[in-house]
């Protein structure tokens, strides 16, 4: 039988994207693949344009006036700023779970089930079943199954970012983006994000931000390496921590600055 492993393809893929705020330049011709199901970590020091990069897949940065792009990003094929994608779709195709947990101040349930109310769904049986398919695929079923009706507010930091992982996966995106999902949590709490991490990219495309080495080290397939605005390189993660093309890299990688 012959092993013949196909090339992951590319999920998302920017092509010379450059993204100005106001008359300030943040990312410049950045051309970058997301490779399907795979995990692509974003690192690079502080400033550097990761988030930008990251929000610019679904168009989070839209909502920032004075904003201006050149280049393009693709989504299987299609360009995201085409006159004909609809950014509410293009969002719940690209799914994003931020920095700092946000949980709207409503029940456990509620937060799940926003997204599909919001889609039109009304079906309770439907609603009550995506819901918890949702809070198992963030690993936090177990832990709230028996209070879905108290305050989200109540959970603990590392079950709050879960619970927000959970509404994020409730309207089945394709891609999930990560801005640094568990730099506000602690050892244990980021070590359940990060195993995470791991089982949804069977299902899932992942870009995540992260400044912790070794995490990208950890959960990524792929990293990206970007300082002042540029991608310096991106290549397989095992590559960029031990054998990096560029000296930028190399030295970044070592704690030598940043
Ligand atoms: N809303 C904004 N308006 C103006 N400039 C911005 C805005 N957001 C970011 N910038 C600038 O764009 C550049 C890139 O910022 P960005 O937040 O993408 O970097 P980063 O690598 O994610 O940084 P950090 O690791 O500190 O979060 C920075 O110079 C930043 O000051």
């Amino acid at each position: 039988m012959s092993l013949n492993p196909q090339k992951p393809r590319a999920k998302m893929e920017a092509r010379e994207l450059t993204l100005r705020y106001g008359p300030k330049t943040a990312i410049h011709k950045v051309s970058l693949a997301i490779l399907d199901r795979q995990v692509t970590a974003l690192i690079g020091p502080s400033g550097c344009g990761k988030s930008t990069f990251l929000r610019s897949l679904n168009r989070m940065n839209d909502l920032i006036s004075g904003t201006t792009h050149s280049g393009a990003i693709l989504l299987d094929g299609t360009d995201i700023h085409d006159r004909g994608v609809d950014v509410v779709d293009l969002r719940r195709r690209v799914g994003m779970v931020f920095q700092k947990s946000n949980p709207f101040p409503k029940s456990i349930f509620e937060n799940v089930a926003y997204g599909l109310r919001v889609g039109g769904m009304k079906d309770k049986a439907e609603l009550a079943t995506r819901v918890e398919k949702s809070l198992r695929g963030a690993a936090l079923w177990d832990e709230v199954k028996d209070r879905l009706d108290e305050s989200a507010l109540g959970l603990s930091g590392g079950q709050q970012q879960r619970l927000c992982i959970a509404r994020a996966m409730a309207v089945e995106p394709e891609v999930l983006l990560m801005d640094e999902p568990a730099s506000a949590l602690d050892p244990i709490a980021t070590a359940k994000i990060e195993e995470l991490i791991h089982e949804l990219k069977a299902t899932y495309t992942i870009a995540i931000v992260t400044h912790n080495m070794q995490q990208a080290a950890r959960v990524s397939d792929r990293t990206a390496f970007f300082y002042m605005g540029e991608l310096v390189e991106c290549g397989p993660t095992e590559q960029i921590f031990t054998n990096p093309r560029e000296k930028r890299t190399e030295d970044y990688v070592t704690g030598k600055f940043g």
